[in-house]
């Protein structure tokens, strides 16, 4: 099993480089419709060269491209300098051109050319800024391929790295199995269906066990593969199936189209877990991260939190302040979070954190902490100074039943108001030692 080699953490050169875009054309109108599109819709760096000098003085400049964009005849240079010029500098193309010419589309299939856009079809433009968009978000996802040959992995590797995956590589299934289990950041698998150990339908019956369809797309592939091996693909997990040998344009179109799937379905599902003022997980999200931190670490410390008298605060400065001080909550909350605690709006005007480890003179602080941070915050709402204080009841106990635990801890918080607001009461169940 080989891996790529890109640094997980870019320098700071090298991040800049991922936002910045080569457009080779010589077309003024063009580019500028190009460019204006690129910056506003993807918020990209676009270097204009309208010539093969141009941007042979852009590439040299030591600022980095992640993609360039060229159209195949410059006043200075046909399509055979432009690549050779991009090749040389490690930077991948896509051809967008306005001549429609099947020799130049079969020419280009021999470059290192990850598509070819023509400039008059309607609706190019929107999808290149789509193809840019994709390019650049597959550079945050591992790809992983098994297939017995030699030849046949180098291909598809070669493919998913000029898209800009990171692509691990896996000769027979136990290893492909082992790489999926050690790397939660594999996205995409190619597998072909003739590996040693198992037949590739088996292989994707089994990672598709651990690994649903919102996060991991599957690409079963087979070079004899009849209508029932393709439908037995997709009956045991595989999201589709190419068949080999297959073209550069058709596989880029199916490995995009998946993992865009994939990335909706992840967008989707914030949606609905994401409280939509604060962007605090909602209370289902609580419910579902809640269960797994309980089922890792113990005790579990259970902070019930809700602002003091908030009507008030709707009553006194409109409910768009009301709103402006949720959200200032919030974000404290979530600042004041560790990385393993569990926060959510619970609703409303109410805030729950499920913190895991502590003990119960470190819980009581924590939180007495917090009340201290949002009772200092100064809001500022159209120059409308906003004080809010919370009260907060915190239950700390060994408890696997979080329905117990924010029962307890919301008849803590109505000590906390009834003791006169602004404080924090906590009791713990668990002995200290
Ligand atoms: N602006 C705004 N107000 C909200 C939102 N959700 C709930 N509220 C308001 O929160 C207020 C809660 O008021 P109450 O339950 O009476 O409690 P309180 O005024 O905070 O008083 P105590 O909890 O007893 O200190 C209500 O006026 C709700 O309209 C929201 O998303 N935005």
């Amino acid at each position: 099993m080989t891996r790529n080699s890109r640094e997980l953490t870019p320098a700071p050169c090298e991040e800049a480089a991922e936002r910045r875009v080569l457009l080779i054309e010589n077309s003024r109108f063009y580019a500028e419709m190009l460019v204006v599109e690129l910056r506003e819709r993807l918020q990209l760096e676009v270097v204009v060269a309208p010539t093969l000098a141009a941007a042979r003085a852009a590439l040299s400049s030591g600022q980095g491209f992640f993609l360039a964009l060229t159209g195949l005849v410059l006043a200075d240079g046909d399509h055979q300098q432009i690549a050779k010029l991009l090749v040389g500098h490690g930077v991948p193309m896509v051809v967008v051109t306005g001549v429609y010419e099947e020799t130049a589309r079969e020419r280009m299939a021999r470059l290192p050319v990850i598509d070819y856009v023509l400039k008059e079809t309607p609706g190019s433009i929107d999808y290149l800024v789509w193809l840019v968009r994709r390019l650049q978000h597959n550079r945050r996802i591992t790809a992983l391929v098994v297939d017995r040959s030699d030849s046949g992995r180098t291909h598809v590797a070669a493919l998913l790295k000029l898209y800009g995956f990171s692509v691990t590589l896996a000769a027979d299934a136990a290893s492909g199995l082992r790489a999926l289990d050690a790397d939660p950041a594999i996205r995409l698998l190619v597998v072909d269906h003739n590996l040693p150990d198992m037949d590739g339908i088996e292989f994707t019956r089994r990672a598709r066990q651990d690994r649903p369809r919102d996060m991991l797309s599957i690409i079963g592939s087979s070079a004899s593969a009849g209508p029932s091996q393709i439908a037995r693909f997709l009956k045991h997990g595989a999201s589709d199936f190419v068949a080999k040998p297959f073209s550069r344009e058709e596989f880029f179109c199916r490995i995009s189209q998946n993992i865009d799937n994939l990335e909706l379905i992840g967008t989707l599902q914030d949606l609905a877990t994401r409280d939509y003022l604060t962007g605090l997980p909602n209370r289902r999200r609580f419910f579902q991260a809640g269960a797994q931190a309980m089922s890792r670490e113990q005790p579990m410390a259970m902070a019930m939190l809700d602002i003091d008298h908030f009507k008030r605060v709707n009553d006194t400065h409109g409910h768009d302040a009301g709103d402006a001080a949720l959200k200032a909550v919030a974000a404290a909350i979530a600042a004041h979070a560790r990385g393993g605690d569990v926060v959510a709006r619970y609703g409303g005007e109410e805030f729950c954190v499920l913190a895991p480890g502590m003990s119960a003179p470190q819980a009581e602080a924590f939180f007495e902490q917090l009340r201290e941070t949002v009772a200092d915050l100064c809001i500022v709402f159209k120059e409308q100074l906003l004080k809010v204080t919370v009260s907060i009841g915190v239950c700390h106990r060994v408890d696997r039943d979080l329905h117990a635990l924010l029962t307890d801890a919301d008849h803590l918080l109505y000590l906390a108001k009834a003791g006169g607001r602004n404080r924090v009461v906590c009791r713990s169940w668990v002995a200290e030692s």
